[in-house]
């Protein structure tokens, strides 16, 4: 694996309001992913594709040091295999990956995330399944969760409440896209469960064909600072309060961020 490039060091004050504290021990959830201009993260389906500067890629890293578990959808371990470890800094951090169907269960042998729990470079992955899918002697953790019967789906609360118990305290959700844009939506309190919203951008298009971020209704982004690279951007901003959706209101129902 390729060494990751220095931090640009101005990195480290302008994330700093976005991370979790180590002082407060409120749950804490930040959504981060790298997308192109017309709002992609990858080419395709099931295709990985490097989006990030190497500057933005190490900036990842940066912040999984500050997180107890990093969490992604099967379609994005299926599609990158990827080690969700933490190389900025010698930091553990707990992939969660949420599989209701526990395909993981299939393919973890021959896993980026197997090699790195065996030779002791990331923590064995805790793997989010439905009940009706448990079955004996894998030696994968599981989280046995119920997925609404109507669609198919965990709550977002259930799993963070879930995760709070075992005595995770911050998440790092990476993706894919159907993991980020449900959870660019409110829930039934008309809240967000995201803290932090942290993007890179990457001044390419990955066309029409791309897998698309773009959550079912509009929203605005609020507490925003930009930063910027070589080549990315990064925007952070917050989904916590209402008043995005009041700001989105006030401009006659369009949505700016
Ligand atoms: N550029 C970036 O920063 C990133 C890009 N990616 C890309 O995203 C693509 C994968 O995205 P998607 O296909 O949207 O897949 P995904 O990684 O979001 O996984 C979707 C699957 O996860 C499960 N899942 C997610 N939320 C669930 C819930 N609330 N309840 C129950 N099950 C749930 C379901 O099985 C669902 O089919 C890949 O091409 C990958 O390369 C992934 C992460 C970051
Ligand atoms: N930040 C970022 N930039 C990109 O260009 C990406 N393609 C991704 N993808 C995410 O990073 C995971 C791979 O990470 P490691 O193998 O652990 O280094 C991948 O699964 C996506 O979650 N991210």
């Amino acid at each position: 694996m390729a060494p990751l490039v220095p931090l640009p060091q101005d990195l480290i004050p302008f994330l700093d309001r976005y991370l979790p504290r180590k002082d407060n021990d409120d749950f804490f959830v930040t959504l981060t992913y790298a997308q192109s201009l017309d709002s992609r993260i990858s080419k395709g389906k099931g295709i990985q594709t490097i989006i990030s500067h190497p500057e933005t890629k190490t900036m990842t890293h940066y912040i999984r040091s500050h997180h107890d578990a990093i969490l992604v959808g099967i379609n994005t371990v299926l599609a990158d295999d990827p080690g969700l470890n933490c190389r900025y800094c010698d930091h553990d951090i707990r992939p969660i990956i949420i599989d209701p169907s526990f395909k993981l269960r299939t393919i973890f042998q021959r896993s980026k995330l197997h090699e790195n729990c065996v030779n002791g470079v990331g923590l064995a992955p805790l793997v989010v399944i439905d009940r009706h899918s448990l079955v004996e002697g894998h030696g994968i953790d599981t989280l046995v969760l119920d997925v609404d019967p109507k669609t198919g789906k965990f709550s977002w609360l259930d799993i963070f409440k879930a995760l709070r118990e075992k005595g995770i305290r911050s998440v790092m959700v990476e993706g894919g896209a159907t993991v980020i844009n449900s959870l660019l939506r409110r829930g039934e309190d008309g809240l967000f469960v995201v803290n932090s919203l942290i993007v890179t951008v990457a001044p390419i298009y990955l066309g029409s064909g791309g897998v698309e971020v773009s959550p079912r209704e509009g929203l605005a982004v609020e507490d925003v600072s930009w930063w910027r690279g070589k080549r990315d951007v990064v925007c952070c901003g917050r989904l916590t309060s209402e008043a995005g959706r009041l700001a989105a209101d006030e401009q006659g129902g369009e949505v700016s961020c």
